[in-house]
């Protein structure tokens, strides 16, 4: 496997990746070189700078895993990367403490003018009316987006004895008085309230520009801002504005709507807030210490690893996330529900309308039980890349309803996955299935008929008139072929007078033997099955 480092991380992950992958560590690429060696790679990890979108996705016929070393994911076209099957991770937890020490930095930076005094004094200038500063205590502090970050902040400020309220719609009222924050009911809240503001928000469609002209116009004249989570959440011609006439005091600025390169070339950049003596800014630095790169470079360097290798990961952006534990014990149950996905396109051609699936309440995961469906149904008529990732989205682009739910109470088993499957002729495929113990797969109905069938690699699926002779029939015949039955699983509804046998073969059966099966008197359908290696 060859893994691509297009942005730095730590020796500590490098090692990581070096012990099992061939790693090629190639900084500050221009895009065009980037796009013209990716083709080579499995997996690409990138920090906040590079762009992967679909071109660079296009030129990379091999990705299988982008490796987020850090936070923020909007640099990375998630929609596409799924739609590809290709796994997204990062490492949001490894730099919080990071990125939320690097805010308090900057609102004491603001509120005491450090950083252009400090700087005043390297040049001989010690005039210090000038960066006369105002005092944290007993003032309002503003926190839009109170997760992970934005509570790190929250907790150490209320130790500044400031008064700390938050806005963030998405979070319950309960974390807002765990953390001991104040909820503001609305952003303009926030905004008229507070004496130092900082965002720490995702950049996302709805958050983007979420503090313009009109939000700036209602902040108290004189608050300070500060923005160390993405460029773009505070519309920078309207804060350059509101900070020139001084109703912002000043603005502390982790980073930009554009921002340079970081390892390349940086001629004739430009950005108007760099000259504003208000602005403190840094070149996106929230990340950057010792402590939290060790850990995003071994954390990205593992999930990468554990991603290349098939595995679940934990920080999985497009996929479910597992642990470990959780993982092992619904292992058997992923197999069965991709087992029981791919039974539908070897019986029928009908192309799938709607997909319902049920699940015993005892069943957890249930989402990632649904992927292992569609990814065993769509296996053998795709010819794209399917797995977890991108079967459920492949599946939708093909109008596919997925149904969802819960099995009521009162069936035989506590862990059961009942998939019924109607085609667009409105003809119906129903199985269900369960784990014995901790990994014994078993089919225990096929149309309505009770079975108890074990899957094997190769199978033989025959509905037929029950009537003596035709197990003798399909006996020879398959032997004919040189196909040996390992076993075998009869059962029948003696009301309608029909027989159903699943049989588990030692081979594939071949299509001549299929139509000489079919064509034996009270066969009414013969169905070769393979499952997916
Ligand atoms: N400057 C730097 O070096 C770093 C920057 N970051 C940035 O910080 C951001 C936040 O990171 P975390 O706290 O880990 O994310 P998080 O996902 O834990 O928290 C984000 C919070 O924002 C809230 N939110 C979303 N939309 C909102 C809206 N419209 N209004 C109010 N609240 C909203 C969410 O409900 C959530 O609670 C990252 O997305 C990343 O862009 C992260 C690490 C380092
Ligand atoms: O983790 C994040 O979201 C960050 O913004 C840090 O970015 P970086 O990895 O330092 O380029």
């Amino acid at each position: 496997m060859k893994v691509l480092i297009a942005e730095r991380i730590s020796d500590a992950g490098l090692d990581e990746l070096k012990k099992e992958t061939d790693v090629e560590v190639r900084l500050g690429l221009k895009r065009e070189k980037l796009l013209e060696i990716i083709k080579d790679f499995d997996a690409l990890i990138v920090r906040s700078e590079i762009k992967v979108d679909s071109e660079l996705m296009e030129a990379a016929p091999n990705l299988k895993v982008v490796g987020r070393a850090g936070n923020g994911i909007d640099n990375i076209d998630l929609k596409e990367a799924t739609r590809r099957g290709i796994i997204v991770v990062n490492t949001p937890d490894s730099n919080a403490i990071s990125a939320a020490e690097h805010t308090i930095g900057l609102i004491i930076a603001i509120a005491r003018n450090i950083p252009q005094a400090a700087h005043a004094v390297k040049s001989q200038d010690f005039h210090r009316n000038k960066y006369k500063g105002v005092e944290l205590y007993g003032k309002t502090l503003g926190i839009i987006g109170l997760g992970r970050i934005g509570s790190l902040v929250a907790k150490r400020m209320k130790a500044f004895e400031m008064e700390v309220i938050a806005y963030d719609p998405y979070i319950s009222s309960e974390i807002f008085d765990e953390i001991g924050v104040k909820k503001a009911e609305t952003l303009e809240d926030l905004l008229r309230n507070s004496d130092i503001i900082t965002i720490h928000t995702p950049k996302t469609r709805e958050t983007v520009g979420m503090i313009g002209e009109k939000e700036l116009a209602i902040t108290k004249k004189g608050v300070r801002i500060v923005n160390c989570a993405r460029g773009g959440l505070i519309n920078e011609r309207a804060l350059c504005e509101y900070l020139k006439s001084g109703h912002v005091a000043a603005a502390a600025i982790d980073v930009l709507e554009k921002e340079p390169s970081y390892e390349g070339d940086n001629t004739g950049f430009y950005n108007p807030l760099i000259e504003l003596p208000n602005v403190v800014i840094t070149p996106h630095l929230g990340a950057s210490t010792v402590e939290a790169q060790n850990n995003v470079g071994i954390t990205v360097a593992r999930e990468v690893l554990s991603a290349l290798k098939g595995q679940f990961t934990s920080n999985a952006c497009n996929i479910p996330s597992i642990d470990r534990e959780m993982l092992d014990l619904i292992r058997p149950y992923m197999k069965l529900a991709e087992i029981m996905g791919s039974f539908y396109y070897q019986i029928e051609s009908t192309p799938v309308k709607t997909i319902e699936v049920l699940f015993s309440k005892g069943l957890l995961n249930t989402e990632i039980l649904t992927n292992a469906i569609l990814m065993g149904l769509l296996y053998p008529i795709v010819e794209e890349r399917v797995n977890f990732v991108n079967s459920r989205y492949l599946c939708m682009e093909r109008g596919i309803q997925i149904i969802e739910g819960i099995l009521n109470d009162g069936d035989d088993y506590s862990n059961l996955i009942d998939l019924k499957i109607v085609n667009e002729k409105g003809q119906e495929v129903r199985f269900k299935g369960t784990v014995y113990g901790r990994d014994e797969i078993k089919i225990v109905e096929y149309m309505g008929y009770d079975v108890n069938f074990e899957p094997a690699q190769y199978m033989l699926f025959i509905r037929n008139e029950d009537k003596p002779g035709v197990i003798g029939y399909i006996g020879n015949i398959l032997g004919e072929y040189g196909v040996n039955i390992a076993t075998m699983h009869v059962t029948r509804r003696k009301e309608e007078g029909l027989a159903l046998m699943m049989l588990g073969v030692d081979s594939p059966v071949p299509d001549e033997a299929i139509y000489r099966l079919v064509n034996v008197n009270g066969i009414i359908t013969a169905k070769a099955i393979t499952l997916n290696p």
